[in-house]
């Protein structure tokens, strides 16, 4: 999810909003400083997240059916004290691509409608061109002013 996280990162750029950024290639390093910062490396590039967020971001790579499931256990990190009141903004990236899981698929697979506690929503979005990115962020912008 480089390309996806590198655009996200371009437009969350020095705005104070705290989220954390959920997926399967994340790899995440041993914790550092400060109590809720975590490092993270992705494609070789190092992240510092707060992870005392507020909003959760996961996203699926909409072409590996293989790892769809492995995806459906992301969401119950939603279960942390720490995202109590947490959104989810599901990206389900690689929507371009001809036989790709659906988005209602994805939703299925990933029991979205049994999520009753936290608000969600799942975006279709294709990283190579943006298209989706900011439909979803808005969605999170939204969130956040009706607070
Ligand atoms: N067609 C298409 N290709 C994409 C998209 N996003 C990433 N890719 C391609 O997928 C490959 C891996 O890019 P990553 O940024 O690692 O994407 P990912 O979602 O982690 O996908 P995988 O690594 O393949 O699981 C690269 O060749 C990208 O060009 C997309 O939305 N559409
Ligand atoms: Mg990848």
């Amino acid at each position: 999810m480089g390309i996806l996280f590198t655009r996200i990162w371009r437009l969350f750029n020095h705005q104070e909003h705290k989220s954390i950024i959920i997926g399967l290639d994340i790899v995440h390093t041993s914790p550092t400083t400060g109590s809720n910062v975590k490092e993270i490396v992705i494609n070789n590039t190092r992240f510092r997240l707060d992870i005392g967020g507020q909003e959760s971001l996961l996203v699926v790579n909409s072409t590996d059916r293989e790892r769809i499931s492995v995806t459906r256990e992301l969401y119950k990190m939603l279960a942390h004290e720490d995202l109590r009141k947490a959104g989810l903004l599901i990206f389900a990236n690689k929507q371009d691509v001809k036989k790709c899981i659906t988005v209602a698929e994805i939703s299925q697979f990933v029991k979205l409608t049994s999520i009753k506690d936290h608000q969600w929503h799942i975006q279709a979005c294709c990283s190579l061109t943006g298209e989706g990115l900011c439909q979803g962020l808005e969605w999170l912008m939204s969130r956040l002013k009706i607070r």
